[in-house]
């Protein structure tokens, strides 16, 4: 089943005479943060699941295990855990409430029937991870979540999209990714568009490759997707707060200019050269094609407010056109991923938040991070298809303009 049809019209923001910028201090601060992690199939989500939900850790989780997006019934494989009260309540129970504070949860229903029926437990849980299949493609998932106008009234106004987490194969993955060519209209397979995708990638079974390999697969990781973060991990260990409460989607500056500056700093083994043009603020598009996604990262000058609209027109165009303004032909452009941090005139900040043809770009509530040396640069990372030279240099002539 469908959940988003990536033909959709997007409904965020309307084209008009003026931009419709929304304000970050008017949504809602009290909504359950969710989390998607995908992942390579046979990659390790399942263990991931599995150590979070028998851990003692501290935190209330509600963990979704459902082959969501898809009719089939919930996974055949069983995650094995059990309620000292009752050893087969995974059996029977759709909710099983573990000794560790979280809450599982193995829903027939897909899609949308699965959140509405957790969220009848509303206040037995903190935060929400949803595993979706090995073959899914996050995508259209975190559009549903976030910024989606249907639920925008029943559940959107319950649930926030914290972040999309993929687990990679450290074994596999390379050749997963390189072997990927579903047939679609982006020419990618899901593996591609699942790290793509993602705000934080766990590079998983790194107990199975030496040094070199990991280093080289945080390296193909880094090159589709320069933004997201990487960790390693064996059998799913991770301090959970790398993979909750990263508000990769928020509208604040601080989380902005995180996830747009440094991405690699926990690696500082890794020099690629992506890392060394930003340092010299140079605009590029990586070098290095992996079935055709590409980055284009860009630093942006301080903006006046004809310039901010004027980037505002640039990407509805881009996302939902798929060309270049004042291009008549289709370019063939496809943005999977956009995050930026702008600066204007008058000091407010303007935060780009993107997953395909839906974004939004909100300004910063002021006062905000008004401590933190907020930088006069401002930068722009698209994740996607077809960002080629062109692409960049049209951005390069809106932005300096
Ligand atoms: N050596 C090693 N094995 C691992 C690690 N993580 C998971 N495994 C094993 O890899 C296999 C697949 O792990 P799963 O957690 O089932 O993977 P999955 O992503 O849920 O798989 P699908 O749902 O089929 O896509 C299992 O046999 C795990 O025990 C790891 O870090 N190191």
């Amino acid at each position: 089943m469908d959940l988003v049809d990536d033909d959709d019209v997007p409904q965020l923001i309307e084209a008009g005479d003026e931009p419709v910028i929304p304000d970050s201090t008017k949504v809602p601060t009290d909504r359950v943060p969710l989390t998607i992690i995908c992942g390579f199939l046979g990659a390790g989500k399942s263990t991931l699941l599995r150590r979070i939900l028998t851990e003692r850790h501290g935190y209330r989780i509600a963990v979704i295990m459902n082959e969501f997006g898809d009719t089939a019934d919930i996974e055949a494989k069983t995650i094995n855990v059990s309620s000292e009260e009752d050893p087969n309540a995974e059996n029977s129970e759709e909710f099983l409430e573990l000794a560790n504070g979280c809450l599982c949860c193995s829903i027939k229903d897909s899609g949308a029937a699965a959140i509405e029926k957790l969220m009848q437990k509303k206040g037995a849980f903190d935060h929400i991870l949803l595993e979706t299949t090995g073959l899914a493609d996050p995508g259209p998932i975190a559009s549903m979540f976030w910024q989606n106008e249907e639920y925008a009234m029943g559940l959107g106004n319950d649930i926030a999209l914290d972040g999309v987490i993929c687990v990679v194969d450290a074994v596999f993955g390379r050749q997963q990714m390189e072997e990927d060519h579903a047939p679609d209209d982006l020419g990618v397979g899901e593996s591609l568009r699942q790290v793509a995708g993602s705000d934080v990638i766990l590079l998983n079974k790194v107990d199975l490759v030496d040094e070199a390999a990991a280093v080289s697969m945080e390296e193909i990781i880094h090159k589709v997707n320069p933004v997201a973060r990487i960790h390693r991990t064996v059998r799913g260990e991770i301090d959970l707060k790398h993979i909750m409460g990263i508000s990769a989607y928020a509208a604040n500056t601080a989380q902005a200019r995180e996830s747009l500056g440094e991405p690699l700093r926990h690696h500082p083994h890794l020099h690629s050269h992506d890392d060394s043009c930003e340092h010299h603020s140079e605009n590029q598009v990586t070098h290095y094609e992996m079935r055709g996604i590409t980055s284009l990262q860009i630093s942006c000058p301080v903006f006046n407010a004809a310039r901010l609209e004027r980037l505002d027109e640039w990407i509805r165009s881009v996302l939902w056109e798929r060309r270049l303004p004042g291009s008549s032909s289709s370019q063939d452009i496809q943005v999977l991923r956009c995050k930026g941090l702008f600066t204007v005139e008058t000091g407010e900040q303007y935060v780009l938040q993107g997953v395909r043809s839906i974004y939004e770009l909100s300004k910063v509530s002021s006062g905000e991070d008004a401590d933190l040396g907020v930088p006069d640069i401002g930068k722009m990372v698209l994740i996607g298809k077809g960002l080629n030279d062109e692409v960049r240099k049209s951005l390069e002539v809106l932005v300096a303009s």
